[in-house]
C-alpha cells in the first residue's frame, strides 16, 4: 500500500468499522471473525489473524493478493482467507465478506442436522437479492465444520451459485457478502436476525 492511497485507507475503515459493529452486535467473541473488502482495482483488504475485530487498528487490516497471499510474507491474513478469496473468484461483482459466530448461528446448526436452514414466511427476507414478498422461502446451506479450510472450500464449491442468504459452518458462524460492505452488513444483519427469529421459534 502506498502512503496515500485513498482508496485503501477506504477499504481499510471500512473494514474497521464493519468489525466494530459486528462486536456492537455480540458476533465476534474472542477473536472470532474475520472481514474483507475489494477495490475496484482487484486489490483486497482482510483482517489479520487473531485478535478482536470488533478493536482492529489499521494495521490489523493486511493486503491479499487473489490467490490469499499477503503482499508483505511476513504478515499473516485470516485462517480462512480461503473462503473470502474463493467468494471473489466465483463472482466479480462482490466487493465485501463478513464471517461471524453468533450464538443464534452456531446453536440452530448444531440443533438440527439437516442440511440447510429454511427461512419462510419472514418479511425480511426482501433483503436478500430478487426477493419481492415474505411468501418465499430461501434455503440457508450448513456445511460440516473442518479445521481444514481448503478442504471445507471443496465442499462448499459446488453450492456457489444458488445462496441468496449466504452459508452456515456448523457450530461455527455465517459468511455473508455484498456488492460493497454496506450491503454486505444489511444481509448479514438481515440473516442474523432471521437466524435469532428461528432459533426462538424451534425453541417454543
Ligand atoms: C476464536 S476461534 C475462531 C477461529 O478459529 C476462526 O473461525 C475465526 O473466525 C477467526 O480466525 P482468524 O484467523 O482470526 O480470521
Ligand atoms: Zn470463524
Amino acid at each position: 500500500m502506498q502512503v496515500s492511497d485513498r482508496h485503501w485507507s477506504d477499504a481499510v475503515q471500512d473494514v474497521v468499522k464493519a468489525g466494530r459493529r459486528m462486536d456492537q452486535r455480540g458476533w465476534v467473541p474472542a477473536t472470532a471473525g474475520n472481514l474483507s473488502r475489494r477495490l475496484a482495482d482487484g486489490r483486497i483488504a482482510i483482517t489479520r489473524s487473531g485478535g478482536h475485530k470488533g478493536f482492529l487498528t489499521e494495521q490489523d487490516v493486511i493486503e491479499i493478493d487473489p490467490q490469499g497471499r499477503p503482499l508483505d510474507a511476513s504478515q499473516k491474513s485470516s485462517a480462512e482467507t480461503l473462503l473470502h478469496t474463493q467468494l471473489y473468484a466465483f463472482d466479480p461483482a462482490i466487493g465485501a465478506v463478513l464471517h461471524g459466530h453468533s450464538v443464534a448461528a452456531t446453536v440452530l446448526s448444531m440443533m438440527d442436522p439437516a442440511p440447510a436452514i429454511t427461512l419462510a414466511g419472514y418479511e425480511l427476507l426482501k433483503v436478500f437479492e430478487r426477493q419481492s414478498t415474505h411468501e418465499t422461502s430461501i434455503d440457508v446451506p450448513v456445511f460440516h465444520n473442518d479445521q481444514d479450510i481448503a478442504r471445507l472450500a471443496g465442499v462448499i464449491a459446488p453450492s456457489l451459485g444458488g445462496m441468496p442468504a449466504g452459508y452456515v459452518i456448523r457450530g461455527h458462524g455465517v459468511y455473508v457478502w455484498g456488492r460493497d460492505m454496506a450491503m454486505a452488513l444489511a444481509r448479514l444483519e438481515g440473516l442474523e436476525f432471521l437466524l435469532a427469529c428461528e432459533l426462538e421459534r424451534r425453541k417454543s
